[in-house]
């Protein structure tokens, strides 16, 4: 990611710091009888810089705005969702997008979900690259601890 936008390889990966951290959760959406009503997961976005996520084989859920429009995102069995969070949009100084998205119940199927939040070490500042930083594009962030 870095190399593509003609940064040293390293450049994001050296703020992550030794101890960077994992957290799995797991995520179970019983089938919900008002699913206008009620959200499996609120709008929100990863505090992480990656996320891995596995979704239910079956039960579609999880959505995204895109163009400021929520669309579903679809079930590719053995296929792991790739999403990038706030820690990645701070270091690319708002070139890399956090994405908002949250999940919808469903009538009558439960939905399970596997999440790996990526996150820097947690007293480790990061902050925007000096490299994506000029007249053009200012600094968007604060330097930040996760
Ligand atoms: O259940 C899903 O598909 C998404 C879960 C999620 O966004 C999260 O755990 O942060
Ligand atoms: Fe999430």
């Amino acid at each position: 990611m870095a190399k593509s936008l003609a940064l040293e390889e390293n450049s994001f990966s050296d703020q992550f710091g030794d101890n960077s951290v994992m957290h799995v959760r797991f995520n179970f959406y019983p089938p919900c009888t008002r699913p206008d009503k009620v959200l499996g997961l609120k709008p929100h976005s990863d505090r992480s810089w990656i996320t891995v996520l596995l979704q239910d084989e079956q039960v579609e859920g999880l959505q995204i705005v895109k163009d400021e429009k929520w669309i579903t995102v679809p079930v590719i069995p053995h296929a792991l969702v790739v999403n990038l969070g706030d820690q990645m949009q701070i270091m690319s100084n708002g070139i890399f997008k956090s994405p908002v998205h949250g999940v919808v119940t469903n009538t009558d199927k439960l939905r399970i979900s596997v999440a790996m939040f990526n996150e820097v070490e947690p007293e480790k500042e990061i902050g925007p690259v000096e490299g994506l930083i000029d007249e053009n594009r200012p600094r968007l962030y604060r330097n930040v601890k996760n």
